[in-house]
């Protein structure tokens, strides 16, 4: 799919920096998360024991789970806007970079984890969508005896027009899952996408099942990340595709020192006076310093199962894009 015009020159902002500009790392501690909220799973004493951390401070699993959900639950109807302000738009394009990542196939099954309000997958719709379109208008022109009986229906059916193409979206949180169903129903996606309400660190789903997996901005707020690893790694199908979208860190000095001035002085005001939520703000800012380095994260993926591991820097490091494959 071709880069909308006026992306250009983000995208090579997003994109170019962390080539441009060699590391330097922020000190980023590895956390053992909680897992999310579903409520439904008991946890066993020697669980309900254990510590991690919510925000900078030291709290249960279950305590975890609970404030993560209440964030979630909190921000949902501003979540969208909120992306876009504080982001100034850039958000948009790391998520169409991981589409682009993706490269998906006609008849591409998608899984996207902890998939909120559906952004990841309308750009998969649009993208597949578009692709296929492309395909058939080949085919056209390759057979121009057709009628415009048969054309139209070519582009009638609305299945059809994502060449077998699926996604599905699943996160825990209700309120997250209503606005983007709200969204889907708004911009006129219904073919190829279904919702379901589900806990990364356990899918609801059978063994491989899936093409592609992916979760942005999502794994950083999961407990269990070596769980939800796994879980992905079961899901998809031998030859499938986990990619992930999420913060990392940052490789620039002076990008380093802006961001963080930006993040615990800016980000916070801005959830506090535009969603008057001062705390899920801070929990996003705080949950993006403890999440593990690129390196690191490459070798959580790569002990859960999956080969040929890569990432690749947005934005001076700003988020990254995780590879790997099950073969
Ligand atoms: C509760 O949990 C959550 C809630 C959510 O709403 C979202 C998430 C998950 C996140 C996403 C889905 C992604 C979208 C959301 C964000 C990006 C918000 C979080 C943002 C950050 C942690 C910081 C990174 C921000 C950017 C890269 C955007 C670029 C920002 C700017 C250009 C800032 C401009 C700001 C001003 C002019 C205000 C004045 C600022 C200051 C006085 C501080 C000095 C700062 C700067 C001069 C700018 C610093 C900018 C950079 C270091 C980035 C430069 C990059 C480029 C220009 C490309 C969720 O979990
Ligand atoms: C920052 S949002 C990302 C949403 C979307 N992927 C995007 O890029 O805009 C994080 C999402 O992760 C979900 N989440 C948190 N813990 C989860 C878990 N254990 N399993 C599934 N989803 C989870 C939250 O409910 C929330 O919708």
């Amino acid at each position: 799919m071709a880069a909308p015009r006026s992306w250009g020159l983000w995208s090579f902002c997003c994109r170019g920096w962390s080539r441009v500009l060699p590391g330097c790392r922020l000190p980023g501690l590895r956390s053992s998360w909680p897992r999310g909220p579903l409520g439904a799973r008991p946890l066993s004493q020697e669980k309900r024991a254990t510590e991690t951390h919510f925000r900078f401070e030291t709290v249960s699993e279950e305590e975890k789970r609970g404030k993560v959900y209440q964030v979630f639950e909190s921000v949902a109807k501003k979540y969208d806007m909120m992306n876009d302000m504080m982001s100034l738009g850039i958000h948009r394009i790391w998520k169409d970079l991981l589409l682009w990542k993706m490269r998906p196939f006609p008849g591409t099954q998608l899984l996207d984890v902890a998939g909120g309000t559906g952004d990841i997958a309308f750009r998969f719709l649009n993208y597949v969508q578009a692709q296929h379109q492309r395909k058939e208008k080949r085919q056209l022109r390759a057979q121009q005896n057709l009628s415009w009986e048969e054309i139209a229906k070519k582009y009638q059916n609305e299945e059809d027009s994502l060449g077998g193409s699926h996604v599905m979206v699943c996160d825990i949180n209700k309120e997250m899952l209503k606005i983007g169903k709200q969204k889907a129903r708004a911009q006129g996606y219904k073919a190829g996408l279904a919702w379901v309400l589900g806990d990364a660190e356990e899918l609801p789903f059978d063994d491989d099942k899936f093409d592609v997996y992916t979760i942005a901005f999502g794994i950083r707020n999961v407990t269990h990340i070596d769980r939800a690893l796994q879980e992905a790694h079961r899901v998809l199908k031998p030859g499938g595709r986990f990619l992930c979208l999420e913060f990392s860190q940052v490789n620039n000095p002076l990008v380093s020192r802006l961001y963080d001035v930006y993040s615990f002085q800016v980000i916070p005001v801005l959830g506090e006076v535009i969603a008057g939520d001062w705390k899920s703000y801070q929990y996003l800012v705080e949950s993006i310093r403890q999440f593990p380095s690129q390196e690191e994260f490459k070798e959580m993926i790569e002990d859960a199962g999956f080969q040929k591991v890569t990432y690749e820097n947005l934005t001076s490091g700003i988020v990254a894009i995780h590879s790997g494959f099950k073969l």
